[in-house]
């Protein structure tokens, strides 16, 4: 049964249109099972303001205090992961939200919780609960919440989540659904990218911001086994006749 980690970003999720349900269907028609992972960065920031509380990020992770774990917990889960399963149910898709601490889906460590508070990395994915929803027919729509020993819920990062369900499932492949084509260099898409090339490109600033952690996460998932992981459009036709449009991360062994 060939599993493929799906991320939706929080960018593109205002925005998914018929291209996106489209390649989603012809994913499945080939045989494969879809396992969604989402984000929702600009919905929190959204939230936030409403609460006045300023959005704080170090090295690309949002330092979390108790209060906005909650406003976190409640965006991502009440609201992002109600949109995007709400959006595929009404194309057709039998979507089953999860939030990341339900039957320990995903448990966490706390990364630093002097420098980040709330914000985890995943320990161990319950891939049994998971395929008990892909066995019966059901697409997961997964909300990365982590759930720590102490019970405390953990903001765990999209992207980094969705690497290590990928990792965890042994799926085929991982692609992160975003606002743009790909990886663009000096605004040309790059079809196919190495681990040492996305190394000189972050330094020299031709690859940032958010698009950092997806290759920091794409090359932990290749450098675990996932065949390939692609970093592609939601606006566009992703996948059509077994091909695959965007940057795919060529594997390596080695992982910076
Ligand atoms: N080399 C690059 N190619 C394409 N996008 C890049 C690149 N470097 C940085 N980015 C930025 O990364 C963004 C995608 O990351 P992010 O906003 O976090 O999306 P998401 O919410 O989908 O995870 C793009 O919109 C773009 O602004
Ligand atoms: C720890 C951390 O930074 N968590 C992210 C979780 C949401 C996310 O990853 O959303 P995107 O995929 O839209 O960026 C956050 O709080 O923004």
């Amino acid at each position: 049964m060939e599993t493929v980690v799906i991320k939706c970003g929080g960018s593109v999720l205002d925005e998914l249109n018929d291209n996106f349900f489209q390649s989603l269907k012809e994913l499945m028609k080939d045989g494969y099972y879809p396992v969604i992972v989402h984000g929702g960065g600009p919905a929190i920031n959204s939230m936030l303001d409403l609460y006045d509380i300023p959005a704080n990020f170090k090295d690309g992770l949002r330092v979390t205090c108790e209060k906005t774990i909650g406003i976190v917990e409640m965006v991502l889960s009440g609201q992002t992961n109600r949109q995007l399963c709400s959006m595929l149910m009404k194309q057709d898709f039998n979507a089953l939200g999860i939030n990341g601490s339900d039957g320990l889906c995903l448990q966490a460590e706390y990364i630093d919780k002097q420098e980040l508070g709330y914000v985890g990395t995943i320990t161990k994915v319950n891939t049994d609960l998971i395929m008990l929803a892909v066995h019966n027919g059901y697409i997961p729509v997964i909300t990365p919440i982590g759930i720590a020993e102490d019970g405390s819920k953990l903001n765990i990062n999209g992207d980094y989540a969705a690497a290590s369900i990928a990792k965890a499932l042994k799926a085929e492949r991982c692609a992160f659904v975003t606002n743009v084509d790909g990886i663009l260099i000096n605004g040309e898409l790059v079809s196919e990218i190495s681990d040492s090339q996305i190394e000189s490109y972050i330094s020299e600033g031709s690859i940032y911001g958010g698009m950092v952690p997806k290759v920091k996460s794409a090359l932990s998932a290749t450098a675990a086994g996932v065949d390939t992981v692609m970093i592609i459009s939601g606006k566009k036709q992703f996948y059509k006749n077994n091909c695959w449009h965007g940057t795919a991360i060529a594997a390596k062994e080695e992982v910076f």
